[in-house]
């Protein structure tokens, strides 16, 4: 037998640190959405009993370092399940982006593994089993719009953005998520207002959840790296509605009202940003006046 499931790549619309915890995490409050940028994961049943990863792209490892890898090891191992699964990984999401190309695939897998063996788990139990892969992968076994906290891990759904146009650009640096989250110090730091933002979802209000984008991570990163820095100007001058670094970065985003001016971003990055994207939230909520 054989499947698919598409993988979407998250941005963070709000990105909190509220303390350091005593297991080394931090303990966060984000509100995180899907967009129209996915990986594609197919997978096949297999008669041998062994997980192959396969894919074109030279950027994820095929072995068991993979995320995807390690959701269809745990899935094998909790549900006693004694078959193979080979899973071909069409990579679309740029890597070590702060876009969670990495977690994506590894829910998608378990949504697909839970499809392909007929475990019957529920979503509840499949973000329960993806938090002990990464800190994302709960968010994106909803793939959904949500507020996450703790570590990252409990998810509650929010509705969706209103519909509008993201720009994406990631300039060619890979950042780790642990080394930003060790450079980030709390004392000073000026807090999204989350609740805001909930707010602004709740009532589709497209000028106010651009008014309450924020990311603690963001400075730690731009500081970093300046060529981080030189795209959110070059973004902010193009005339994008909003403007923020996602995850721990390196990929910034744009959110934009209106679709020739996301093109007018696009073109003004491709000189100096080799990968830059134009697509657009996913979900559903209400149209733009
Ligand atoms: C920053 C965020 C925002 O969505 O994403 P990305 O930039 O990676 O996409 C997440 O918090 C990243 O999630 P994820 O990449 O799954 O993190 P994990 O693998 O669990 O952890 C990687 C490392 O980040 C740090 N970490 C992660 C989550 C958290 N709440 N506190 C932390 O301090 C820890 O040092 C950990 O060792
Ligand atoms: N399926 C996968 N796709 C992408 N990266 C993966 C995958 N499996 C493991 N990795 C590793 O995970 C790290 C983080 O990748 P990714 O999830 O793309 O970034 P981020 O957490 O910044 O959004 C990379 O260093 C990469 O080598």
């Amino acid at each position: 037998m054989h499947l698919l499931e598409k993988a979407p790549a998250k941005i963070n619309l709000t990105l909190d640190v509220l303390y350091k915890r005593p297991d080394d995490y931090h303990e966060i409050e984000m509100v995180m959405t899907t967009i129209d940028l996915a990986d594609r994961i197919e997978l096949t049943g297999l008669k041998s009993n062994i997980i192959k990863i396969e894919s074109e792209s030279q950027f994820v490892p095929s072995d068991e370092r993979n995320l995807a890898y390690r959701a269809a090891k745990l899935m094998k191992d909790t549900y006693k399940v004694h078959k193979g699964v080979k899973i071909f990984i069409e990579k679309n999401i740029p890597v070590a982006a702060g876009l969670a190309g990495g977690s994506s695939d590894a829910a998608a897998v378990i949504r697909g593994l839970n499809r392909l063996w007929n475990l019957g788990m529920s979503v509840e139990e499949m973000a329960g089993l993806g938090a002990e892969i990464g800190s994302d992968v709960s968010f994106c076994v909803y793939n959904t719009t949500a507020l996450a906290r703790g570590r990252g891990e409990q998810i509650k759904e929010l509705p969706a953005p209103p519909s509008c146009w993201v720009v994406l650009a990631k300039p060619s640096i890979g950042v780790s998520t642990q080394s930003i989250y060790q450079e980030f110090k709390i004392e000073g730091v000026e807090h999204p207002d989350t609740e805001g933002m909930i707010a602004a979802l709740e009532e589709g209000d497209f000028g106010s959840m651009c008014n309450k984008v924020g990311n603690v991570l963001e400075s730690v990163t731009l500081s970093m790296y300046p060529e981080v820095r030189q795209i959110k100007n070059q973004m902010e001058l193009a005339g994008a509605d909003a403007v923020l670094m996602s995850g721990s970065g390196p990929t910034v985003f744009s959110l934009v009202r209106q679709e020739s001016r996301a093109y007018r971003i696009y073109n003004s990055l491709r000189g100096f940003c080799d990968e830059v994207y134009v697509v657009r939230m996913l979900g559903y909520h209400k149209p733009l006046d």
